[in-house]
């Protein structure tokens, strides 16, 4: 059943950061570093060259290891199996960046004349709101950055209010800056939130989904399965194993068909076990199953051709139909069978024509020209079977 659940807190702390990481990794060292560009043209009619690169350099090995960090975690999935770990380092990577750009406005902001300062004070703006678009997702990780970044300008600004005579309007409005973007940032936050949590729903949805799919695939399966297996006892002989009359008529059916398509032969024997009640009466009757099992056997061996069928018509009937077989293949056959009952030697003391069980056969041989229905077919047979009984039995007639 398809139900709608909410993202479980941990999933959704792991889909957070791996977002985070997804989408802020590239666009946030983009942001670092256009800036830092920027800063060090700034900078640099002011600074030693050397210093400057030093600066440079370091910075950019800053985000580098931050970067890389950041696809080692997705790489291994780290923000699944440990996100808290990661969530911590991303957090100082954070602030060491937010802090190296307060620092070094803090730091040469005393060398530059005021233009300059707010341009670079600009910069730094500018990388924070950035960093909004990309980072919220981890609100932490937005919020150390922007408090290590803009918060120590601001009270720097504020506490040194004399030294210039716009740092006091800078700091209030770092401050109130500071404070619009985390309130900005609670809202996009949420967004995120809500995004991430709709789009595990809907994965779990079709993850579902998909799972009803396949067991409804195995369960129709079953269903033909049981379909094929019901067909299969439905045309075969519980105490003998062969097919039933049902088999019998429907192979008739269509072996006439064939047989009219093709102008081919078409033979079907009739078999009848003799004095079978009297075995009945003598051994009993689970010995009289008994025998019946024996002969379906031996007619199983005795149906060796693709396409021959070997069945209990029922009682002590059994049948054959043989397909392509003339007359005289037939009565092949029929004689073969009659050797293997004899062979088998079950005694038969009361039979009144052999010391052991012997079949009486009827076989009868078309080729048919119409169609015919597979009950006329048998009664066919079955009139030569009456005559090969009524002739003595353990014998065969031929129509
Ligand atoms: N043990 C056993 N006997 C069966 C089964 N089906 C039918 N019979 C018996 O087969 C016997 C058939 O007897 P009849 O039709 O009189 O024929 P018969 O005794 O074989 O005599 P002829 O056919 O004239 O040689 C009956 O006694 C049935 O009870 C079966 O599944 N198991």
């Amino acid at each position: 059943m398809i139900y709608l659940r909410n993202i479980p807190d941990d999933e959704l702390f792991s889909a957070q950061l791996e977002l985070l990481m997804q989408h802020g990794r590239i666009a946030s060292m983009m942001a670092n570093l256009i800036g830092a560009i920027a800063a060090m043209a700034l900078l640099w009619p002011y600074f030693e060259p050397q210093s400057l690169l030093l600066w440079g350099f370091g910075l950019m090995i800053l985000l580098l290891l931050r970067s890389l960090y950041m696809s080692g975690a997705l790489a291994d999935r780290r923000y699944v199996s440990r996100p808290k770990r990661v969530f911590w380092l991303l957090i100082l990577g954070s602030a060491v960046t937010g802090l190296a750009w307060s620092g070094t406005y803090i730091y040469v902001g005393q060398f530059l004349p005021p233009t300059l300062q707010y341009l670079l004070l600009l910069i730094v703006v500018m990388i924070s709101a950035i960093s909004l678009a990309v980072m919220v997702v981890v609100r932490e990780y937005f919020l150390v950055f922007v408090f290590s970044a803009l918060w120590p300008i601001a009270w720097w600004c504020l506490a040194h209010f004399w030294d210039q005579p716009h740092n006091l309007l800078l700091g209030i409005l770092l401050l109130a800056l500071t404070g619009l973007l985390v309130a900005a940032s609670n809202g996009i936050h949420d967004t995120f939130r809500r995004m991430l949590s709709l789009n595990w729903q809907q994965e779990a949805m079709a993850r579902e989904l998909g799972q009803i799919t396949n067991s409804l695939r195995d369960r129709n399966l079953q269903l033909q399965e049981a379909r094929r297996q019901l067909t299969d006892l439905a045309n075969i002989d519980e105490l003998t194993g062969l097919g039933n009359r049902r088999l019998v008529n429907q192979t008739l059916r269509e072996e006439v068909n064939r047989a009219r398509r093709s102008h081919g032969w078409l033979s079907v024997v009739l078999i009848d076990v003799d004095f079978f009640k009297k075995y009945n009466d003598t051994y009993g009757h689970p010995a009289g199953d008994e025998v019946l099992r024996r002969i379906g056997d031996i007619m199983q061996r005795a149906t060796a051709r693709a396409g021959e069928v070997a069945a209990r018509y029922g009682g002590e009937e059994f049948i054959l139909v043989l397909p392509g077989a003339k007359a005289a293949d037939a009565l092949r056959t029929a004689e073969r069978l009659k050797r293997l009952v004899y062979e088998e030697n079950i005694p038969h003391s009361a039979s009144e024509v052999s010391d052991r069980i012997s079949i009486s056969q009827g076989v009868l041989s078309i080729m048919p020209d119409e169609d015919v229905d597979p009950g006329v077919l048998v009664d066919r047979a079955d009139a030569a079977l009456y005559t090969a009984k009524r002739e003595g039995r353990d014998q065969i007639a031929v129509v």
